[in-house]
């Protein structure tokens, strides 16, 4: 691009802004008169009933009540009975931030035991050692009823974070339903495979209550899903197949008050926004519970979070303001010529999965799916068993390649960022990067997949040339991991490149939604 067509091209963006601020500062005023009118409505049923009235408890020992019909937490008295200087430690040594919004901080459980939760989950849960630390410190706030946004590494237990506290308020001290009518908890993942990991997950605790959970994702047959939906209290959904299926009045969502975005992040990026700005629409707005949980929480995504949430608690457990990988994870990182990434991936997998290492399993990241069709069929050429995730699979295909991954038929995955996000397959030694992500977040998210729950792995990172703009984020999680930031990569230059934005592309900036448009001119 020349550089009069760069300048034409910025101040189209420019037009672009500010007719999109025009189009925001009308959401923000429609947001506001829709919060009014809850907050409004939210008071008048509070004066109903004085068991839902907040207890603005300021010290960290104080019990707080409810906060809305969700909640029912009280804290233990072997919790109270814990010094302080050991809830300090807990703090410190997990590096636990939370922005608590003004209200009552509320200790962390150190131990299974600090909690009182229906005897069934607490068995089921047990089977862990003690709660993982994004655990300790949300469920407390979970239990009470508040909005959380959770943001903790790559496999630290997010998934029972949302969930123990999200089936835990459905049923009283009895164990019996509180709430007889409809779905309750609505949890939205990205993708189809994480949203069946995580039905999987929650499946199995209410089970155990005598509950129903069900799993909605395109690419299958809707009419079980049609069925499930009228018996089940909890919904883990893909949003294209929920909207599907609301449009044709499948499913009513309206007394859906425990609200989950998993990977939220990536829930709120342009493309998904609208998807969820109208399935969110269909919750109920009273008193709805609303969760944001992810491993990176970019700037860009927070100021929309707020829109749908009240007073949310944020707990992150590590830096999370700078965007950081898990520390277990050894990172390295070859800046290569992109004709020679070929010949280096056999390389590797003689490295990573030969020899004595023939059983350990390694997942192979491609950026697009023709490029992993292309690897998959030179791989098989070269004698490697391999099995495949990428958009242009039928989901039986993606399913199988899973399930044949995750049992060790087949120790060898090529994927695209389909399975970047959430995928929690048991002993993945190494990652391989064949080509880089977009973006530095979904870096974070491939090499995610090793490293789980306290295990150490390798990631494996081919960089080049055309990926330059994106070192100086690389540079700063490898800093931020104290891992090795080789010279080559140096060289392209340390500056960090602002995310692009998904609409307004590189030539995205932050502006100022009140300031008055300006006339802009061509000469
Ligand atoms: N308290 C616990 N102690 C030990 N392991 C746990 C505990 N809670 C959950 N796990 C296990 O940790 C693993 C990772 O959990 P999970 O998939 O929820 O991670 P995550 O934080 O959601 O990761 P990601 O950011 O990649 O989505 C799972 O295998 C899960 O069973």
């Amino acid at each position: 691009m020349s550089k009069d067509e760069l300048k034409i091209q910025k101040r189209k963006n420019e037009d672009d802004v500010v007719v999109d601020k025009k189009k925001h500062k009308k959401d923000k005023k429609d947001r506001k008169s829709k919060k009014d009118k809850r907050d409004k409505k939210e008071k008048k049923s509070k004066k109903h009933d004085e068991t839902e009235t907040v207890d603005e408890a300021t010290e960290e020992n104080s019990t707080p009540v409810s906060v809305n019909s969700n909640g029912s937490y009280t804290q233990s008295d072997d919790l109270t009975n814990v010094p302080q200087s050991e809830i300090d430690t807990f703090y410190e040594e997990n590096e636990v931030t939370v922005d608590d919004n003004g209200s009552s901080k509320l200790r962390p459980l150190l131990s299974f035991n600090h909690v009182k939760l229906n005897k069934k989950i607490q068995d089921e849960i047990s089977k862990f050692p003690k709660p993982t630390p994004i655990q300790s410190v949300s469920w407390p706030y979970l239990l009470t009823g508040r909005d959380v946004i959770g943001v903790a590494e790559t496999g630290s237990g997010k998934t029972f974070a949302f969930g123990v506290p999200a089936i835990n308020n459905l049923v009283d001290a009895n164990g019996q339903l509180k709430y007889k009518k409809g779905i309750q908890v609505l949890v939205i993942s990205p993708t189809r495979e994480l949203a069946s990991q995580t039905f999987d997950n929650l499946v199995i605790l209410t089970d155990k209550l005598g509950l129903h959970c069900c799993c909605v994702y395109g690419g299958v047959p809707k009419d079980p899903q049609r069925t499930q939906l009228k018996v089940s209290q909890v919904v883990v959904a893909t949003p294209g197949r929920l909207l599907d299926l609301l449009q044709e009045g499948s499913v009513d969502l309206s007394n859906v008050n425990y609200l989950v975005l998993d990977e939220a992040d990536r829930m709120l990026e342009k493309g998904f926004e609208e998807d969820i700005k109208n399935i969110i629409r269909e919750t109920a707005s009273v008193g709805r519970q609303t969760l944001m949980f992810t491993a990176t929480w970019p700037k860009e995504v927070r100021e929309l979070a707020s829109t749908f949430m009240e007073r949310p608690v944020k707990v992150s457990i590590g830096n999370r303001d700078e965007l950081t990988a898990n520390k277990r994870i050894t990172q390295i990182v070859e800046v290569i010529d992109p004709f020679k990434k070929d010949r280096k991936l056999l390389d590797l997998l003689k490295k990573y999965h030969s020899g004595p290492k023939k059983d350990e399993k390694v997942l192979i990241f491609a950026l697009y799916k023709k490029e992993a069709s292309r690897v998959e069929r030179n791989l098989q050429y070269n004698g490697y068993q391999v099995a495949a995730i990428h958009g242009d699979l039928s989901q039986q295909q993606r399913t199988q390649a899973l399930n044949e991954f995750k049992s060790g038929k087949c120790n060898l995955l090529l994927a695209t960022d389909v399975a970047a996000r959430g995928l929690d397959i048991p002993n993945v030694k190494t990652v391989i990067n064949l080509t880089f992500p977009l973006t530095v977040e979904d870096y974070v998210h491939r090499i995610g997949r090793t490293g789980r729950a306290g295990q150490t792995g390798t990631a494996h990172t081919l960089f080049t040339e055309q990926e330059k703009h994106l070192a100086g984020g690389l540079v700063n999680i490898l800093n931020g991991a104290n891992q090795p930031v080789p010279e080559e990569l140096k060289k392209f230059g340390t500056h960090t490149k602002k995310k692009e934005h998904s609409a307004y592309g590189a030539f995205f900036k932050n502006v100022d939604m009140n300031a008055k448009p300006k006339k802009i001119t061509f000469d």
